[in-house]
């Protein structure tokens, strides 16, 4: 029987996601934090654990290269693919938000300079809400920006607030909730539908029961 082949990325969302694969039966044994390996095993399930760099992930499920993918909401949206979007895991919960130096003064008769990973995101923001923008692509430390004067204000995510705190930074606005999502590839579905509909039962069973849990 052909294995399901799983995409997760090594960040912020794989330990949770491990944990929710593990309450449904799912585990690997060989997995550990520091290991550099790419593939995971588990020949009892059948499945193949694949990591896989976050953006990345929608292709690979596009093209088939996998048959599901965890992956955030934020990288859906700047990365379309077409896939089918079916669970919503309820972890890596975070905010989609414009932020900028606390002192900064809008000015509406001006180009906003924008920075940001999420340049897709943003420009469709921006251009929905009729604000003439320029967005700046950037890859990490996006609070930089506006301190160094490359941006007027960023679109980043927002978690705690610690580091928009810490860099002397405030929300402007909120965009999207964003947290991370099952999706998986449409022929997929098709062929190999019952396991994969197994597993999407099994999931939906672990989200109610983490939310009985935090009620
Ligand atoms: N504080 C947070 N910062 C960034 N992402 C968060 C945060 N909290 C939850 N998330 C969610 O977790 C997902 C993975 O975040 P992470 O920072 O690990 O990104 P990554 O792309 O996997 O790693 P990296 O950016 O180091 O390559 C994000 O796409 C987002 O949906
Ligand atoms: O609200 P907080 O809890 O402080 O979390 C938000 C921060 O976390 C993310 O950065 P990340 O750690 O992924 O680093 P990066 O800026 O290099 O992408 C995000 O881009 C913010 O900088």
């Amino acid at each position: 029987m052909d294995f399901i082949k799983i995409a997760l990325a090594k960040g912020r969302l794989a330990g949770d996601s491990l944990e929710m694969l593990k309450k449904i039966g799912i585990e690997f044994k060989e997995y550990s934090k520091k290991s550099r390996k790419l593939i995971f095993i588990n020949n009892e399930e059948k499945i193949k654990l694949v990591f896989v760099k976050s953006t990345d992930i929608p292709i690979y499920v596009e093209k088939g290269a996998v048959d599901i993918g965890i992956v955030g909401k934020d990288i859906l949206m700047e990365n379309r693919a077409d896939v089918y979007e079916i669970l919503n895991l309820n972890i890596g919960k975070c905010k989609l938000c414009i932020a900028a130096l606390k002192e900064y003064q809008s000015s509406r008769n001006r180009k906003l300079i924008v920075g940001t990973k999420y340049p897709n995101i943003a420009k469709n923001y921006f251009h929905r809400k009729k604000i003439l923008s320029e967005v700046i692509k950037l890859n990490g430390s996006v609070e930089l920006a506006p301190i160094l004067g490359l941006s007027d204000v960023i679109v980043d995510i927002v978690e705690t607030g610690k580091t928009l705190h810490e860099n002397g930074l405030i929300v402007l606005e909120e965009m999207y909730s964003l947290s991370a999502r099952l999706v998986v590839n449409k022929a997929s579905l098709k062929t190999k539908g019952n396991k994969i509909e197994k597993i999407i039962m099994r999931l939906e069973e672990v989200i109610k029961e983490n939310k009985d849990e935090n009620s």
